[in-house]
């Protein structure tokens, strides 16, 4: 499969911190790559810098063939990759519709994708499909103020995707979701998102996620990448367990119940 996004080399340095140090990583269309670091582990340096909100300190990054090194946030957005945040970025006082309806605005007023020529009509038409695919019909006319949390997140991550980006980074996308409503949640992202045919990254601390939904691991320990493979891999690597899964006591305890091998496995064998 051909690589849709690459790093070279990429180093960051904040004085004398190194957020990232030689990152090289070749991801292909379509797949869903799971970023996963303990705090400060580089995680958010990586995706600002794929994004064009941090320019490499030295390194390429390369986007469907085309080198994006140090190109503004926005370019790199119309280009195709797009991004959604840990809080949810949506118009609080619109209602569910009328946010998608504005980001399809700006979408078209960007030329981004295909909508460019479509009107109003074709636009609601649009946005009501939008909530469809998200399964968010029943909250389509109340305001994004008053939703659930888990809802308001797949509003947020469906405006992102309204562009139609090629490539797609989340950050957290359960953080603050409670226990019972993250699997729905993310039944219901993936499942989308796969539809979309768009490749995924997700910054992701719950391994339950991670081991459930991605098919390749990205490992971040002190700015560097300490392993790069399928989850179950990942997941049983003893720096990945000793720098990453040991920092967080919930992850500790799933993986001395043997949850996290499980389900990795089955993810693993379920792709072959
Ligand atoms: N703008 C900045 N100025 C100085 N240092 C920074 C800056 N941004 C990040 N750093 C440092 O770079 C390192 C990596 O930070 P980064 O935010 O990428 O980690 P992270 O894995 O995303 O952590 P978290 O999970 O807490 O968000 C940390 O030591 C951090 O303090």
């Amino acid at each position: 499969m051909s690589a849709i996004l690459e790093t070279v080399g990429v180093n960051k340095t904040f004085g004398a911190v190194t957020a990232a140090r030689d990152i090289n990583v070749s991801v292909a269309k379509h797949e869903i790559v799971g970023i996963i670091g303990a705090n400060g582990a580089g995680k958010t340096t990586f995706v600002n810098m794929v994004t064009g909100w941090l320019p490499p300190s030295t390194g390429r990054i390369r986007f469907d063939g085309r080198d994006i090194t140090g190109l503004a946030p926005r370019k790199i957005t119309r280009l195709g990759i797009c991004r959604s945040f840990q809080v949810a970025q949506v118009f609080m006082t619109a209602t569910v519709f009328d946010n998608l309806m504005i980001a399809l605005g700006i979408a078209d007023a960007h030329g981004l994708g295909v909508l460019l020529p479509l009107r109003v009509r074709a636009r609601e038409e649009r946005a009501d499909a939008i909530l469809r695919r998200y399964q968010m019909q029943d909250y389509r006319d109340q305001p994004a103020s008053t939703l659930p949390q888990g809802i308001r997140k797949l509003l947020d991550i469906a405006m992102a995707m309204v562009a139609q980006p090629k490539v797609l980074l989340l950050d957290e996308p359960t953080s603050g979701i409670s226990v019972e409503e993250k699997f729905p949640l993310m039944d219901i992202v993936m499942g989308a998102l796969k539809e979309e045919g768009v490749t995924v990254l997700f910054v992701e601390h719950d391994m339950e996620i991670v081991s459930r939904y991605v098919s390749r691991v990205l490992a971040f320990y002190q700015g560097e990448i300490i392993c790069d493979a399928p989850p179950a891999e990942a997941l049983a690597d003893p720096k990945v367990k000793e720098f990453v899964i040991g920092d967080d006591l919930h992850n500790q305890t799933l993986l001395q119940a043997g949850a996290l091998q499980d389900g990795a496995q089955e993810v693993s064998d379920a792709r072959g």
